[in-house]
Parts: structure tokens; C-alpha cells; sequence
């Protein structure tokens, strides 16, 4: 996050100045903006920078306990150079949060600045790799030409200067990390399910009828259940995340222009989309675990570390629950402006027709299931927006009946974050095998069905209350899912194969290529320090004089 924010925050002038640094590891650097005591709400963090106009200089103070930075990568032991988001002020002046880059150690002995306290904040989930450090400041001066001056200026006298065309400007770097998270739980999810299945073909287990071979527990509909749709949310992502690529990149095109209208549509979209596919890919990496049995949860299995990896992601970089919020706040201006008769932008441009009143015709379609996650999404939005308007009725201020409506609000923005998801899957789809064989065609139709199918099944409560769905529709739609797992099993290996990942990427003893599982369970288990002695110090140390009795 160090470089993209030098490369966002940055005038040019700073730019040719810290960008060649950074990017030759002259120096290394990390971003440092969650403090103990606030991660998700950045108005209120507490580390100030405070201009002093006499020396040209701001002073960096942590004024509390919580005010210590906590979390940022790297901070610990490894780098020199950190951006730190800080309260400006100037002329006795609060500005809000904005970011310094801060020479934490000194380039030749590493030793901490006099001034910066710095330390490591100890064992995690996952990530123990990562030095995610603390960091501290008492009266520590930078030169004033270390804020980051692209949207916002401090003058040599201390007069503040806004340069951005939009509030905040300075959150551009998550924005960016966000978007690349959709594309990292797209990857770490392939890695998962090609292990799972692969295992799934070796592992034998029962025998239906006391006569015949045991199983490949593949073929069970069961663990067809928990693995296919694996595969095809990991498809559903990496192609939305293909798909949300481009309107990033398009959005910072325009911004370069001067035009930031479009930049609230993808907070909205990038927040939703990064809160779900982290989630999801957390959950489905579980599920992987879950079907490979006792061997999953080895560490062997390369499992339990994509597990600790990717759950860490559904909370950096925004919460799950925060950035929904955030969504649905785009969601209700939108509904606003449905009743205002103004158009809506592209995402939300399926609500213009929803709010009929009537239930949606159920239609099993694969583009009919889409309409009835729009109309769910927009059913869920409507009754929402009615809590909301019933409680400030009541007298409730709007924070007050926002607060208490916040469960609905994140019901109906992950709702409208699946309908995007859908329809991104299926148009991405019909796009890219426009020159494909119709094997392939095929094969990639059967994944998006069965997460249309899937998720149709997970959600039947609210179809039966947005839809015209029936009970008999249910029925159907579950033996069409179930008969659908049956068509892709003959292929769900050479599938898994072609997510193209190799051994040493994958690091798992179930999931090689070869398919050697138990020799590999077995060479991985002698690695044990366990088992490099035939009896261990502690049977004469402890277990010896308890069993005589001597201890
Ligand atoms: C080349 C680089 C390669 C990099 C590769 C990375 C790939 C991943 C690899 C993974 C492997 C290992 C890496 C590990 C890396 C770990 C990194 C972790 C880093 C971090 O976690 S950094 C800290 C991140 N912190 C957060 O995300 C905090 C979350 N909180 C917020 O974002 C905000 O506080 C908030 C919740 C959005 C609220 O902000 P605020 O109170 O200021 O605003 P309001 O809610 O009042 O809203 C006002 C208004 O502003 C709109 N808005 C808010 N945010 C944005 C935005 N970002 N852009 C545009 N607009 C925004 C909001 O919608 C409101 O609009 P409205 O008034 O409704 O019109
Ligand atoms: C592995 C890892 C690496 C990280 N790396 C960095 C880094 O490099 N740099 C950095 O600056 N930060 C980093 N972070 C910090 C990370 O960005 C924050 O932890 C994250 O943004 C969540 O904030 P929080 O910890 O304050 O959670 P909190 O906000 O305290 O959340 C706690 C709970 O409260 C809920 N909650 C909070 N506010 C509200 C609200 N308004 N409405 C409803 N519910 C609410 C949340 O949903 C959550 O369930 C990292 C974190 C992790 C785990």
C-alpha cells in the first residue's frame, strides 16, 4: 500500500522524488492508518500532526494509549519509511485526517528515530509471517514537505489549501486495494477447490452395496454440494474482479480529467464487492476443509494457512459489515432518485422497473433467476427504505433511524451485491467464449448455473416473499441443481486443472498434481522435529516419574 499511495497522494514533485526510492527498496515502507484504538471510523483517529511555521516543520504526536498506530505491515522490524494518516493541523486549526510519510529509522543502523516508539504487536490468526507492527510519536518533527500534497497543501506560512475535487480523495488507496482483494480471493479460492477436488478423486471412502470397490468420495452428491459451487465462485469472482477492474480504471481516467461523478458508484461497488468475495471465499475455503476430512485440517494440506490468509481479508481494508453500509448508503440515494423520476447509473439501473408493487413472475431461466435477485434486492431496498421512513416518523433523528435499520440495510446491499455478481458472471461469460468451443461453453454455462441455482436455493425465503415462486418451483429447481452437479463430476478434475496452478504454489500435500496423497501425508509427517528421535526427553523428564510414581 506504500507505493499505489505515493503514486495517489503524491504531486508530481513528490513523486520523482519518493517514487524511485521505493520502487529501487532504497527505502521500504508501509501504510500506518489503524490505531488501537480506531480502524474503521478515520475522523476519529487520534495521532496529530500539528504545523509549526517557524522551523517549516510538523510535529507528530500519539496524545494517547489509542492513539498508537497498530496493524500496518511490516512496521515492526522491517521498514524506515511509513505513510501515517494523521489529524492536520494549522493556525490552531483541525483539517481532518491526511497523510505524511514519516522516516521512522535511520537508513544506515535501522535504529529508531529519537522520538518514534515502534515495536511488534505479537502472534495472529494468520499472517505470522508479516511483522504488523505498533508506532508512536512524542514531538517528532518531519519536514512540512512530507505531507502528501497532491489534494490538500500546507503553505510555508500555514495556510491550508484544498486541491481535491471530492471529500475524500485521500481514501483513493483503499479504494484501489479493494479492488485488487476481489482478484486475491478469486485466486486463494482456486487454490482451495483445485486441492479439495483433487483430493476428492483420490479419497475413497464406504461402499454403497457390501460387494462393490469403495467410493472416489467425488461421486458423492454431497460433496459435489460443498465443491462445485467452490468452483464456480471462484469463476464468479475472478471475472467480476476482471469486470470491476476495468470500471476503476475507467473511473481514474475520468478523474484525471476532472470528472468524478462516476467515483460513488464504485466506492459503492468495490466496497460491496470486496465485503463478499472476501466472505465468501473465507467461508468456501472452510467448506474445502471441511471435504477433505481429518486431512484438511493438517497444515500440510496448505488448508488451514489459505484459511487464516483469506479470513484476514474480509476485515482489513474495511470491514465486511462497514463496507455493505457504505453500499447501502448508494442504495438508498438510488432509491430516491427512482422516486424523483431521475436517472439512475448502470449498477442500479434495474430498480427503475422493480418497485411495481407486485410480486416478479418466477421464471427458472438462467436470466429469469437474475430478475428475481434484482427484484429481491429491490424488494429488500423497498422494505428497508419503509423501516427507515417509519422511524423517523416516529421522531427519531435520521442517524438514530439509520442505526436501528442497519441489519435490513445490510441484508438488502448484499443482496444487490449478488445480483451484480450474477449478472457480471453471465455477461463476462457470454463475452469471453464468444470464439470458444462449445465444450468449453458448456462447461463454463454449467458452473454459472449452478451458482444461480444455488444461491436461489439458499435465498427461497425471499424469493417466496419478492416472487411468485412456488413450492413446486422449489422442487424443481432442486432437482435441476442436483441433476446439474451429476453433469459437471465427469469433468470437475480437468476443471480444477485448469486454474493452472502449480505445485509449489498450491503447497498442499492433497492437492498435487500427481495425486500421491498418502506418500506425500507420510514425507510431510516425517518433517515432524517430533519424530527425529526414537524417544523423547520428555518421557525421561516428566512421563517416566509420573508413571513410578516419583513426580
Ligand atoms: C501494486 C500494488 C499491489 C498490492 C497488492 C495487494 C493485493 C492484495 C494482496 C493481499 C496479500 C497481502 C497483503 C496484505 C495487505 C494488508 C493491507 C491491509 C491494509 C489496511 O487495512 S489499511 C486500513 C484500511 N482501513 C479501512 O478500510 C477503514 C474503513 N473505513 C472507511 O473506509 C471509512 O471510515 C468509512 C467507513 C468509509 C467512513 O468514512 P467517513 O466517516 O469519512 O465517511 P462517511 O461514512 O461519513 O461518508 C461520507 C461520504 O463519503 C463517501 N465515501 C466514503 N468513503 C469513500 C471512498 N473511499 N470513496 C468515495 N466516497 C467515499 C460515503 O459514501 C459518503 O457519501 P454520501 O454522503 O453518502 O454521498
Ligand atoms: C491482517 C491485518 C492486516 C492489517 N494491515 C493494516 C495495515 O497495513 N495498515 C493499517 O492501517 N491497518 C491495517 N489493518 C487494520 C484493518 O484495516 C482494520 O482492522 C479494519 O479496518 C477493521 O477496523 P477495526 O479493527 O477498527 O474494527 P472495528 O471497527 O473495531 O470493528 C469491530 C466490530 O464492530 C463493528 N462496527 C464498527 N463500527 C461499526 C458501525 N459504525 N456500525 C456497525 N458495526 C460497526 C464491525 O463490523 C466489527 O464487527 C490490518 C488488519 C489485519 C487483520
Amino acid at each position: 500500500m506504500f507505493v499505489p499511495t505515493l503514486m495517489g497522494q503524491c504531486t508530481p514533485e513528490q513523486q520523482a522524488y519518493w517514487l524511485p526510492r521505493a520502487l529501487d527498496m532504497q527505502i521500504i515502507g508501509t501504510y500506518a492508518q489503524t490505531e488501537l484504538g480506531h480502524g474503521t471510523f478515520i475522523r476519529g483517529l487520534e495521532t496529530t500532526a500539528t504545523y509549526d511555521p517557524e522551523t517549516e516543520t510538523f510535529v507528530m504526536n500519539s496524545p494517547t494509549l489509542t492513539s498508537y498506530k497498530w496493524w500496518a505491515g511490516g512496521l515492526a522490524k522491517t521498514v524506515n519509511y511509513c505513510i501515517v494518516v494523521a489529524q492536520l493541523y494549522t493556525k490552531g486549526v483541525c483539517h481532518g485526517t491526511h497523510p505524511f510519510i514519516v522516516q521512522i529509522r535511520d537508513e544506515e543502523t535501522h535504529m529508531p528515530r529519537p522520538g518514534v516508539k515502534v515495536g511488534d504487536i505479537g502472534p495472529k490468526l494468520g499472517f505470522n509471517t508479516a511483522d504488523n507492527g505498533y508506532l508512536g510519536f512524542d514531538n517528532y518533527r518531519i519536514p512540512r514537505d512530507n505531507m502528501m500534497m497532491k489534494n490538500a497543501q500546507v503553505l510555508k506560512d500555514g495556510t491550508y489549501v484544498k486541491v481535491a475535487r471530492h471529500g475524500k480523495a485521500t481514501y483513493g488507496t483503499m479504494v484501489f486495494v479493494r479492488v485488487l482483494l476481489v482478484n486475491e480471493a478469486a485466486f486463494n479460492l482456486a487454490k482451495a477447490c483445485t486441492i479439495a477436488v483433487r483430493y476428492s478423486a483420490i479419497r475413497r471412502q464406504c461402499s454403497p452395496d457390501s460387494e462393490g470397490s469403495e467410493l472416489q468420495v467425488l461421486d458423492y452428491s454431497t460433496q459435489q454440494h460443498k465443491l462445485f459451487i467452490c468452483i464456480a465462485t471462484a469463476h464468479a469472482l475472478q471475472l467480476n474482479s476482471t469486470w470491476l477492474w476495468k470500471t476503476f480504471s475507467d473511473t481514474l481516467a475520468a478523474i484525471k480529467q476532472g470528472n468524478v461523478d462516476t467515483l460513488p458508484e464504485l466506492h459503492a461497488l468495490s466496497s460491496c464487492l470486496k465485503a463478499l468475495s472476501t466472505a465468501d471465499a473465507a467461508s468456501l475455503i472452510e467448506q474445502c476443509r471441511h471435504a477433505c476430512g481429518g486431512h484438511g485440517y493438517m497444515m500440510s494440506s496448505g488448508l488451514p494457512y489459505l484459511y487464516a490468509f483469506v479470513t484476514a481479508t474480509r476485515t482489513y481494508e474495511g470491514d465486511y459489515t462497514i463496507l455493505l453500509l457504505q453500499t447501502a448508503r448508494f442504495l438508498v440515494k438510488a432509491y430516491e432518485q427512482v422516486e424523483a423520476g431521475k436517472p439512475l447509473t448502470p449498477t442500479v439501473s434495474y430498480l427503475s422497473q422493480a418497485f411495481t408493487g407486485k410480486k416478479l413472475p418466477w421464471d427458472s431461466s438462467p436470466d429469469g433467476i437474475i430478475r428475481a435477485f434484482q427484484a429481491l434486492a429491490a424488494g429488500k431496498l423497498s422494505s428497508t427504505v419503509k423501516s427507515l421512513r417509519k422511524r423517523l416518523e416516529s421522531g427519531l433523528s435520521y442517524e438514530q433511524a439509520w442505526e436501528l435499520s442497519t441489519i435490513q440495510l445490510n441484508g438488502a446491499a448484499e443482496a444487490h451485491c449478488r445480483a451484480v455478481m450474477s449478472q457480471n458472471y453471465k455477461s463476462e461469460i457470454e463475452r469471453l467464449t464468444v470464439n470458444s468451443s462449445p465444450n468449453v461453453k458448456l462447461v463454463l454455462q454449467q458452473l454459472y448455473k449452478v451458482y444461480l441455482y444455488y444461491w436461489a436455493l439458499e435465498r427461497t425465503g425471499d424469493l417466496l416473499l419478492y416472487t411468485s415462486i412456488s413450492e413446486s418451483d422449489i422442487f424443481e429447481l432442486q432437482l435441476r441443481y442436483e441433476g446439474l452437479l451429476k453433469e459437471i463430476r465427469p469433468n470437475a478434475v480437468g476443471i480444477v486443472d485448469a486454474f493452472d496452478l502449480r505445485d509449489e504454489v498450491l503447497h498442499s500435500a492433497l492437492g498435487s498434481y500427481d495425486g500421491n496423497v498418502y506418500e506425500r501425508l507420510m514425507a510431510e509427517a516425517q518433517k515432524s522435529p517430533l519424530n527425529a528421535e526414537p524417544v523423547n526427553q520428555t518421557f525421561h523428564t516428566y512421563l517416566k516419574p509420573m508413571m513410578k510414581g516419583k513426580l
